[in-house]
């Protein structure tokens, strides 16, 4: 039996994916194998000795802390791309919502007072502080050209905005994806100054951590709007205001709530709701889900943002064994001689690594003995080691 801890609320339909004959899955449970969590924080967590991976159930995983799992040999999976048509979709309504004074315009409107003319009066009155601007024509700046990035730059391209794109590590099945009237920018600084609309999509990270900075901020188009619905950590709230006030901003539509930016008629803060939506959190429960799944039961790694991809389909009634080592020489043959002198033979194996950390599986014809699971683990490097 294996135990899933929950953090947050996953979908239901995601929970469903682990049968129950053999996985309990709670909120409260002991000694979990695994955890399933949206954007609860994990770094102060207690990470127990039983944990053997880590299922975020969206798509950004700075809550996570990777590079410690990692040393444990404990693979973190996300669902990249689960939830990208939501934020798409938040995103598209922040830009209308920024073209056309939406919400400052609706707070004017449940201001008016007296009966239904004298509203009305007041209402035709007052409407012309809100004039907007249409998208056609309009340049749209997307900084992070992933899952979601390249959604919206399509999706604005279909409105018949002109799009320049930043992303210095853009995945080939994203530049595919992209449509192919959006133009490259060589720098973020491009970007801001080319941009009436700029809206950020990098995961938040060493690099990106306040890449929206009062440097970046001076170099935008006057009277530009900013989106993000990425983190708050990526832009530098104090500098944002400062942007605002003197009208380089014009607005910012954010989707990360703080001090700093309550009350300010130029912001919009929502309470980070860009996944919220059953569609996206459905996607992102049921592919974390069969994740976590695959490689408790197989040891198999799909989508995990530390481990190697792997998957060795099974073909022999012996045991699996599974081995995350450092990636440094003779790894392999320390595990194939351990297996030998306990007289097993490998019918099949496949050994892959990422950076610092090589993860193997290896099937072999019989069962394999404490003593080996206990020899394997003595070795210097070894991370973790597992029979299934
Ligand atoms: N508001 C919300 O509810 C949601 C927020 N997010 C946030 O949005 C981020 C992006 O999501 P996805 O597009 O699904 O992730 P993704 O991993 O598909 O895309 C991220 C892109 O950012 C690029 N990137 C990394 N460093 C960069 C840099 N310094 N400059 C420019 N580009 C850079 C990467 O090359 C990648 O193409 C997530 O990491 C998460 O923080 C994602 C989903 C929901
Ligand atoms: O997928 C992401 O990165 C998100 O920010 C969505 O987070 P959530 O699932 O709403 O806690």
């Amino acid at each position: 039996m294996y135990k899933v801890l929950t953090f947050d609320n996953i979908s239901s339909r995601g929970l469903d994916r682990l049968p129950r004959e053999r996985f309990e899955v709670s909120s409260e449970i002991q000694h979990p194998d695994a955890v399933l969590l949206r954007s609860a924080k994990l770094h102060e967590w207690d990470v127990p000795d039983t944990l053997k991976a880590v299922g975020r159930a969206g798509a950004g995983v700075n809550n996570v802390p990777v590079d410690a799992m990692s040393a444990r040999g404990i693979p973190v999976f996300n669902a990249p791309g689960a939830n990208a048509n939501a934020v798409k979709e938040l995103v598209l309504a922040g830009m209308f919502l920024a073209a056309r004074n939406v919400c400052a315009a609706w707070a004017f409107a449940e201001s008016l007072e007296g009966d239904d003319a004298a509203m009305n009066k007041e209402a035709e009155a007052g409407k012309k502080q809100f004039t907007g601007f249409e998208l056609p024509g309009r340049t749209l700046g997307v900084i992070g050209l992933g899952a979601v990035g390249v959604n919206i730059a399509n999706a604005a391209a279909g409105l018949g905005m002109k799009v320049i794109g930043y992303d210095p590590k853009i995945t080939v099945r994203n530049a595919w994806n992209l449509e192919s009237n959006v133009t490259r920018a060589q720098t973020v600084d491009e970007v801001m100054a080319a941009s009436d609309m700029v809206t950020l999509h990098v995961p938040e990270i060493e690099e990106t951590r306040g890449m929206i900075n009062g440097a970046r901020l001076a170099a935008a188009r006057e009277g530009q709007v900013l989106l993000n619905f990425a983190r708050a950590g990526v832009v530098d709230d104090d500098a944002i205001i400062k942007a605002l006030d003197e009208g380089r901003l014009s607005s910012y539509i954010c989707d990360f709530p703080a001090a700093a930016l309550k009350g300010n008629s130029k912001v919009v803060a929502l309470p980070h709701i860009g996944a919220s939506t059953n569609e996206a959190q459905e996607n992102c429960a049921i592919m974390a889900a069969d994740e976590i799944r695959d490689f408790l039961e197989t040891g198999n790694v799909t989508n995990s943002v530390n481990f190697p991809e792997l998957i060795l389909p099974r073909n022999t009634d012996g045991d699996r064994l599974t081995v995350v080592n450092a990636n440094v020489p003779n790894m392999l043959g320390q595990i194939s001689s351990a297996l030998a002198e306990a007289g097993l033979n490998i019918d099949d194996m496949y050994n892959k690594s990422r950076g610092e950390l090589a993860y193997s599986v290896a099937d072999v014809d019989g069962t394999i003995p404490p003593a080996v699971v206990e020899r394997l683990e003595g070795i210097e490097g070894v991370l973790k080691v597992r029979v299934i």
